[in-house]
């Protein structure tokens, strides 16, 4: 799969929906085993949610919004099929969510591409779910203390975190990528999934049995005056960066 969705493939609801359809399509294409996501937008591999999606809009649309998210978690996080992401530029907060919720990572050697949950840089907190999954890849101090800073780290220090398993130059990225899709689709599919199902369970079913309270907990949260503040001044600090 190859996000296309130009500038920066931000997350909005449109993109989430199309992605969790084209999740839910290959699972039940017996024929296929294995999902590598890529981006065909240069230097971004995702910009994260689609923070105009959380700015000014209603409260049944935050809703809609925040089931969409954790829809496309639910479906990648505890996908049957063998995901691996090659991470051709940077990935902040959603877009780390997406990359820390395949089985493997592998990412362009290029010191300017960053990845990491950021969250507390825009001023909004990372959901547990959020949390979680970047728990069961890098350990718990690790993820503390990134999470706390809102950390973007460059691709040497994510793989030296172990945020992501390994480093290649872009021109490599999708044979390697394909090797490692390779080696993975060697074992028998009913021992890897009853494998990553045990590793991932407890975690998935913590949101399918709090789902409803936490997307009343994000619309409670990105309704308040405060965080529509920081979110606008993020926006601008964009823009202005830009300029
Ligand atoms: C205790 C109670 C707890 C309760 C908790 C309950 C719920 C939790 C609540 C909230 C959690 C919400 C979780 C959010 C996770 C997220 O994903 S937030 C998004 C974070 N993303 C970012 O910080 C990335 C921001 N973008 C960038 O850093 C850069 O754009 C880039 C990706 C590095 C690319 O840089 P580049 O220079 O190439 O491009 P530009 O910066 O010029 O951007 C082009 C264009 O795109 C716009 N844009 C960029 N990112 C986004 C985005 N994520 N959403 C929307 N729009 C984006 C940018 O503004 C430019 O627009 P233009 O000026 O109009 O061209």
């Amino acid at each position: 799969m190859k996000f296309k969705s130009p500038p920066v493939n931000s997350l909005s609801l449109e993109f989430l929906t199309e992605f969790s359809i084209g999740l839910e399509k290959l699972e039940n294409n017996r024929a296929c085993r294995g999902v590598i996501i890529t981006s065909a937008v240069p230097k971004i591999f995702s910009s994260g949610l689609d923070i105009t999606e959380m700015c000014g809009k209603s409260v049944e649309h935050y809703g809609e919004f925040w089931r969409a998210v954790q829809e496309m978690w639910l479906r990648l996080y505890g996908s049957n099929m063998v995901t691996v992401a090659a991470v051709n530029g940077s990935s902040p907060a959603g877009g780390c969510l997406i990359a820390l919720s395949c089985d493997y990572r592998i990412m362009a050697e290029n010191p300017k591409f960053s990845i990491g949950l950021n969250e507390a840089q825009l001023g909004i907190v990372a959901p547990f779910w959020f949390k979680d999954t970047f728990v069961n890849v890098v350990g718990h101090r690790i993820a503390e203390r990134s999470l706390q800073l809102g950390s973007l780290h460059p691709a040497p220090e994510a793989q030296r975190l172990g945020l992501v398993d390994e480093l290649v130059p872009e021109e490599k990225l999708m044979e390697k990528a394909a090797a490692v899709m390779a080696q993975w689709l060697a074992l028998p599919d009913h021992a890897r999934q009853l494998t990553k199902t045990m590793m991932r369970k407890a975690v998935l079913d913590r949101l399918v049995a709090h789902r409803e309270e936490d997307i009343k907990n994000f619309i409670t949260f990105v309704s308040k005056e405060s965080i529509q503040k920081s979110l606008r001044m993020y926006m601008e600090m964009l823009k202005k960066r830009k300029s």
